[in-house]
């Protein structure tokens, strides 16, 4: 069953057509990835997915529902998470206070900071915190502050974020950008742990070990549109892919 469906996406930045009628489907459950050159519109694509952006012509459908036109706001409340490039956690809180916050925000609608001595209380929400950051393996570092963590801990701390807030859908942009290898096949094992809990996940990567190990299905975008879509056997061995995305170099 299909959890996302893109039809006929179109988006132009004056005049720079940077996605030209893109067709997608992602299956409930599944890890699929986007891949394709630098500038091919693949941060565009999932811009239009999280409110960030709209299409100017298409449509964006998330389990019956239309996202074009929804703010980024109700679009997470509808189930939609990502993870970005660039960490967006709080520097200055800690942790557990950071896993802590999505839960709130969610459950309000909208967070106040006052609502901390209300939260003291909460147990419920403190534990399913503390369950998180042992899923990303922080949990011994609870109380420290975000600020001083590495910047593979950052993406973990982000990833226990956005897991808080128990998404149906997950969107990882980059999820081992500048990470070292030991890095990048920690958070290999992690997405796929998390993958066991059946939430379904579009990845963003360049790197394609991650792409290889963890995708079920792999779209192939250059210059804004998809030139190929398969299992990742059937994209490896395609010669318009190895063409488009590495010039001619084998994938
Ligand atoms: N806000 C914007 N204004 C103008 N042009 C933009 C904007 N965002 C993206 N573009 C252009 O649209 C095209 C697609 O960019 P996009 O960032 O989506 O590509 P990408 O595949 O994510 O690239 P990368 O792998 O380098 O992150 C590029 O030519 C880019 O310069």
């Amino acid at each position: 069953m299909s959890i996302l469906q893109v039809q006929n996406v179109n988006k132009s930045f004056s005049g720079l057509r940077a996605l030209n009628n893109v067709n997608l489907t992602v299956e409930e459950g599944h890890v699929h990835a986007i891949i394709g050159p630098n500038g091919a519109g693949k941060s565009t694509l999932l811009n239009c997915f999280v409110g960030r952006l709209t299409p100017d012509t298409g449509t964006v459908t998330f389990n019956g529902t239309s996202l074009v036109g929804k703010s980024p706001h109700e679009i997470n409340q509808v189930g939609v998470a990502r993870v970005f490039q660039t960490p967006e956690i709080f520097g200055d809180l800690t942790l557990l206070e950071n896993v802590m916050i999505p839960t709130l925000a969610k459950r309000d609608g909208a967070f106040a900071l006052n609502a901390w001595a209300r939260v003291d209380g909460e147990r419920a929400v403190i534990e399913k915190a503390e369950h998180l950051l042992e899923d990303v393996g922080l949990a011994d570092k609870r109380d420290v502050l975000a600020n001083s963590l590495s910047r593979g801990d950052k993406r973990r701390l982000e990833l226990a974020m956005c897991l808080v807030q128990d998404p149906k859908l997950l969107l990882l942009d980059e999820p081992t950008a500048g990470m070292s290898r030991a890095d990048t096949n920690a958070t290999i094992d992690l997405l796929k742990r998390i993958g066991e809990r059946g939430i379904t996940k579009i990845v963003i990567e360049h790197d394609m070990h991650v792409v290889f190990s963890l995708a079920h299905k792999i779209s192939v975008l250059a210059q804004g549109t998809v030139i190929a879509e398969g299992k990742p056997d059937d994209i490896k061995g395609d010669p318009r892919v190895q063409e488009a995305y590495l010039g001619g170099a084998h994938l």
